[in-house]
């Protein structure tokens, strides 16, 4: 769904066909700020998503943006189980030219007077030293630096979590969550996919990875013992698992056809180009599909122990629950003939169903 030349009623029919509590615009002239923060329900306790900053094209692309994303963290901290609401916010701007102290400050004063109804994070286009200069002007700010008491880089509880969904698919789909022999390909071994690349080695996968960076597809093959492949050869081979961990919107019409694994499952985000119709399509090939959100969670997991004050251990111990989390979706999916989104989308939603409830109940 998208925004396009919207009218003011245009865009709270948007709101209210999404179910968004609160779009807040900021604007400063002096830091050239122009920001929106999106919260899309807080029945589950108060918005957190992280900050993008990206140079949109239009202002319509930009809100679509944060419209679809916040909404997406109110699913995945609901099935996730964590007491948390779904936001996002964007800041329209070239981080590499535009982001300055005091445009990050400016922007830190606008979340102080949401009064903790939106909490942030690190995101694309933002860094752990922005998270540092919102905390100037905030408290509620997330992924702080470990040096200054935060829980640090999320990346490899991540990738741990990817680990597990992997081996809830494989457990669904073969009898038996044992990497050893199987095949595995990762696309993009950034910040995750070079950890997940590493957790699959240990567990003797055999392993292809595929990347834009030809230096680090060297260093990561070397280091883990791994095979380079092309972007190109992820739809030539055979492989067991595709684990998208770069673009969203790698399952599309014109790549899921070509697919000759039986798994997807990755940390990108917004995998499904389009999620009804890609998931179904999925679905008929006869992949299995982790929902993205589902199993990328250990990032969130990360944010969350730093908010709750939980220790690593609690932190580790929610994201291995990522591995039962997979199968509950997985089953439902197959015994009601749905797709696995849906399937995590329905749990989601009863989840926030059942809270909102037992809220006045005080
Ligand atoms: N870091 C986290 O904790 C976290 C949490 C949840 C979701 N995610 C999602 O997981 C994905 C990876 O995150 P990350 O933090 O590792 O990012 P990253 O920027 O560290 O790594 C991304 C990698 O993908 C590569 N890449 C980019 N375009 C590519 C292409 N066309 N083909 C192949 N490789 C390509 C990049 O060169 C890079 O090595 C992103 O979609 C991110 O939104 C990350």
């Amino acid at each position: 769904m998208t925004i396009n030349n919207q009218e003011d009623h245009e865009i709270f029919k948007q709101l209210s066909q999404w179910g968004h509590q609160k779009v807040v615009f900021c604007h400063d002239e002096d830091t050239n700020l122009k920001a929106i923060i999106a919260i899309h329900d807080t029945t589950l306790g108060p918005a957190l998503g992280g900050t993008r900053m990206w140079p949109y094209k239009t202002e319509a692309e930009a809100l679509n943006d944060v419209l679809r994303l916040s909404k997406t963290m109110t699913y995945k901290a609901a099935v996730a189980g964590v007491n948390l609401g779904g936001g996002k916010a964007i800041i329209i701007g070239d981080s590499r030219i535009h982001k300055t102290e005091a445009l990050m400050r400016r922007y830190a004063r606008f979340i102080q007077n949401l009064n903790g109804s939106f909490i942030t994070a690190e995101e694309l286009g933002t860094n752990p030293r922005d998270m540092e200069y919102i905390r100037m002007e905030t408290q509620y700010v997330t992924g702080l630096p470990e040096s200054m008491g935060g829980s640090g880089d999320p990346s490899p509880v991540t990738a741990r979590g990817v680990l597990m969904g992997i081996k809830a698919c494989l457990k669904q789909t073969f009898g038996s969550d044992s990497l050893t022999g199987r095949s595995v390909a990762v696309q993009g071994i950034g910040s995750v996919g070079e950890t997940l690349v590493r957790l699959l080695r240990e567990e003797n996968a055999k392993v292809y990875i595929t990347d834009i960076n030809e230096e680090q597809l060297q260093k990561v093959a070397k280091k883990y013992g791994a095979e380079v492949i092309t972007n190109h050869s992820l739809f030539e081979f055979e492989f067991d698992v595709y684990a998208p961990c770069a673009l969203g919107a790698t399952l599309n019409s014109e790549t899921i056809g070509k697919l000759k694994c039986s798994i997807v499952a990755g940390s990108a985000n917004n995998q499904l180009a389009d999620e009804t119709l890609h998931g179904k399509m999925l679905l008929d090939h006869d992949i299995v599909y982790a929902p993205d959100y589902l199993i990328n969670a250990g990032g969130l997991f990360s944010a969350y122990s730093e908010i709750a004050g939980y220790s690593r251990k609690r932190t580790m111990q929610l994201t291995e629950n990522i591995y039962n989390a997979t199968l509950e979706v997985l089953k439902k999916s197959k015994a009601e003939n749905i797709t696995a989104t849906q399937a995590a989308n329905e749990l989601a939603e009863k989840r926030i169903a059942d809270i909102r409830k037992i809220k006045g109940s005080y």
